[in-house]
């Protein structure tokens, strides 16, 4: 008899997009996204972190001061590396994300034509960025989907 207990593929690729995240080096919110085709297949992944060549033990990792001396000038989220690794057209893929996207992804996933976003948490829900980002999704008819049974637990020796 087959087994019942397997992820299921929403599962599966937030939890690929989760394992992603703990590439991040950012102290307050590792943030993970990965790209999946209607092949179920993984096209990209990302995190969030500095761009190539930007030196994450010179540049901040502060949250707050000057804006210049905080990490948000300079962070490249996870959705856009994501994004921007793709080595293929990304028209109808999906994305999975741990976190809710910020204006500025959303900008990017509309562009590259992506067609559904999957998402963790929604911990900035209430701040304009976010809010930004729904307005766009809805008027761009792009469906959001919140995975709120996530109960993996990974454990690899
Ligand atoms: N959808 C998102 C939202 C945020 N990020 C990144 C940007 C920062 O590295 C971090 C947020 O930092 P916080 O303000 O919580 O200290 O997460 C992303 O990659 N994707
Ligand atoms: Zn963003």
């Amino acid at each position: 008899m087959k087994r019942e207990d397997f992820l299921s593929w929403e599962q599966f690729f937030m939890t690929v997009a989760k394992v992603c995240a703990m590439r991040s080096k950012d102290p307050s919110t590792q943030v993970g996204a990965i790209l999946v085709n209607n092949l179920n297949q993984i096209i990209s992944t990302g995190y969030n972190g500095f761009p190539r060549g930007v030196d994450d033990d010179k540049f901040p990792w502060s949250r707050e001061g000057e804006w210049i001396d905080t990490k948000y000038p300079y962070v490249a989220h996870a959705e856009l590396n994501a994004i921007v690794s793709a080595r293929t057209n990304l028209t109808d893929c999906d994305v999975y994300v741990t976190l809710f996207p910020c204006n500025e992804c959303t900008k990017i996933i509309i562009q590259a034509g992506i067609k559904k976003v999957f998402y963790l948490e929604d911990k900035y829900k209430d701040s304009n960025e976010v809010k930004a980002s729904k307005k766009m999704l809805d008027a761009a008819q792009i469906e959001y989907k919140q995975i709120n049974d996530f109960n993996v637990k990974v454990s690899i020796n």
